[in-house]
């Protein structure tokens, strides 16, 4: 097991982050990247983000970091052949703290939870209203792990135009969880796609309605943001709507691309392109093959500090309070009686029951 796996991780305060670093100021010539892919000990980097020195230099660790692990989003520094040549590979000499760590749960092959994006603001939980239906379960246990990491959470709904999303509308806006849904364009493209589905052909290339691509990316504009979906709600035609052409801006042996099928399990970041076709507006990380995140090193806590009024409400909790349902004289409930009128009484049983649910889902057997 990697040590960094399990080393203690603080999360980023809400008011600004310690920047401080541990390692000796060695290597004062090296220069800053983005990992956006990792492939078998190659790490694919963007440099000089936004200047006209952008480039993609791919690299590998230096010996001393052989026991650390380095994963898509992590901010690096690098030396050695910066260049981004054909046949380069620069060293990677150094890693950011992290402002974030997002997990995927421990399977049968690998027991740890392991890290797989770093330093991300946001996870898109992409979920179709229907083929396949929508499971509540799954979203709450990946609510809850971003809200562990201290990310934020933004719903993605697909498929709208099969059915309505009021009923998870309801249950994940109590919580403050943006939601956005997509749907496809109307017209003879339709028809088309939906002869090659029948035909089994895929992935399609269906086009989403041009207005709903454009509300999701105002949800990304400008941040780092982890897309998670089980195989076949839709994420591919998601990402391609997003992030045109992603294989030639970012260079990656493995990504995401209209015509082929992902072949690889690892995380990679995909630059949204602005709309003149400069530069980037943020970036999307596509998690192919991570089913669910890790949830076994999640505090209660953590959770709850992504909810300032419960947060707030909770200081008079018994101590070690679950806060959930059946936890004996949990303040939360002594806050809904508190409530001022039927209205707030409304809204903060609402939130609280969404937040319980969501908390509880931490226990359920996975696949819920
Ligand atoms: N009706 C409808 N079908 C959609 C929509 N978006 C995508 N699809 C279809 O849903 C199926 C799955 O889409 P993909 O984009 O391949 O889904 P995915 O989540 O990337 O799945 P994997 O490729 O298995 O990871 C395809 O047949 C798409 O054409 C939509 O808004 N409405
Ligand atoms: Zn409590």
């Amino acid at each position: 097991m990697a040590r960094d796996e399990y080393a203690r991780f603080d999360r980023p305060s809400k008011h600004g982050s310690r920047a401080r670093t541990k390692q000796r100021p060695e290597h004062a010539d090296a220069l800053a990247g983005f990992v956006t892919g990792v492939d078998r000990g190659r790490y694919t980097l963007l440099l000089a983000e936004g200047t006209a020195d952008e480039r993609v230099v791919l690299a590998m660790k230096a010996r001393e970091l052989a026991r650390t692990r380095v994963v898509v989003g992590d901010r690096v520094d690098v030396v050695g052949d910066t260049t981004g040549g054909k046949d380069s590979l620069a060293r990677i000499v150094r890693i950011a703290e992290r402002t974030s760590v997002l997990r995927r749960t421990a399977d049968d092959t690998d027991p740890y939870e392991r890290i797989v994006v770093a330093n991300a603001d946001q996870l898109v939980i992409v979920t179709a209203l229907a083929q396949p239906e929508p499971r509540t379960g799954m979203i709450d246990r990946a609510a809850v792990a971003a809200y562990d990491a201290g990310m934020d959470v933004l719903l993605c709904l697909t498929k709208a135009d099969l059915a309505s999303a009021d009923e998870l509308r309801g249950l994940y806006e109590p919580l403050g969880v943006q939601v956005v849904v997509t749907w496809p364009a109307a017209g003879a493209d339709a028809a088309r796609v939906d002869a090659a589905d029948a035909a089994g052909a895929r992935p399609t290339g269906r086009t989403l309605d041009p207005a709903s691509v454009e509300d999701v990316r105002d949800h990304l504009r400008g941040r780092v943001s982890v897309l998670l979906g089980h195989s076949g709600v839709g994420k591919s035609t998601l990402v391609n709507a997003l992030v045109p052409g992603a294989r030639r801006v970012t260079g990656h042996v493995n990504d995401v691309t209209g015509r082929g099928r992902h072949t690889s399990t690892s995380a990679v970041a995909l630059r949204l392109p602005r709309p003149d076709g400069t530069g980037g507006e943020g970036w999307v990380v596509d998690t192919p093959g991570v089913r669910s995140l890790g949830l076994a090193h999640v505090q209660v806590e953590h959770v709850l500090a992504a909810f300032e009024d419960l947060d707030e409400a909770a200081t008079d909790c018994p101590r070690g309070c679950t806060h959930l349902a059946d936890a004996p004289d949990c303040a939360l409930d002594e806050w809904i009686a508190a409530s001022p009128d039927d209205e707030t009484r409304a809204t903060r049983e609402a939130r609280l029951a969404s937040f319980r649910r969501v908390l509880a889902s931490r226990t359920a057997s996975v696949g819920a």
